[in-house]
């Protein structure tokens, strides 16, 4: 997160660290009891390695006593995300058991009613990812709140030219931004997840190139479906 600031601890109890080996890789957030959501580019490069998930968390490092590490049973990419876009980036993970929820862990609802939210309507966004453009990565959770931006404006030819789906969303990235780490972390509008942060790699803090979000509702039946059907 780009011009933010550091998140009052545990007031976002949803909020998940993907993490290989240790380290960061992206945001994610608490859907289910057993199910985190995140950004199907946040896999690539891990050559089909697991990712481990972090609930509970304010800091990467300290010991804090709701913090937990759990394990995933199995990892789902929307069909239609691939590397060369946006398209479909979304990542459902399925944790080898039930997280334990308490006043540090919970989970979100997520925007199911397909209508685009209203520009200028200020939205929050929070994450473990960069928070100077030379890379610098925080301990504890940092958050920004941003404005949504219409799709006409996104898509004007100077800023994402005609790349900007209707199952697509932005934010203004002038100064305050997400940046690399944020992505699969939730857009909260009012209480609801209405997107997630996409994984494809963007310059951050450029008025030029707001961020981009994938929509939740369009892909709510996908959801619904994949969770239920690994039920059990
Ligand atoms: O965040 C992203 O957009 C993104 N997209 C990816 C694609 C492949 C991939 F292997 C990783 C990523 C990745 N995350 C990152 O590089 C994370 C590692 C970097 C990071 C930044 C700040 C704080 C901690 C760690």
């Amino acid at each position: 997160i780009l011009g933010g600031y550091e998140a009052r601890p545990h007031l976002r109890p949803y909020m998940a660290s993907l993490q290989l080996d240790g380290q960061h890789v992206c945001g994610g957030f608490l859907i289910a009891e057993q199910w985190v959501l995140s950004a199907a580019h946040c896999t690539e490069g891990t050559n089909g390695k697991l990712f481990q998930v972090l609930l509970g968390a304010h800091s990467l490092s300290e010991p804090e006593p709701h913090k937990r590490l759990y394990r995933v049973r199995t990892q789902i990419a929307h069909p239609g995300s691939n590397i060369h876009n946006n398209r479909d980036d979304l990542l459902l993970l399925q944790l080898e058991e039930k997280a334990e929820l308490n006043a540090h862990v919970k989970v979100l609802p997520f925007q199911r009613e397909d209508r685009d939210v209203e520009a200028d309507t200020m939205c929050e966004v929070a994450g473990w990812g960069t928070i100077t453009h030379s890379g610098r990565r925080p301990d504890k959770l940092q958050q920004v709140e941003r404005p949504v931006i219409s799709r006409e404006l996104c898509n004007h030819r100077t800023r994402h030219d005609q790349t900007i789906t209707e199952k697509m969303m932005c934010t203004d990235s002038r100064k305050k931004d997400t940046c690399k780490g944020d992505s699969g972390g939730p857009l909260v509008c009012n209480g609801v997840a209405e997107g997630v942060v996409t994984a494809g790699s963007r310059v951050c803090g450029n008025y030029k190139k707001p961020a981009i979000y994938t929509r939740i509702a369009p892909y709510a039946a996908w959801i619904d479906g994949v969770m239920a059907s690994a039920a059990g």
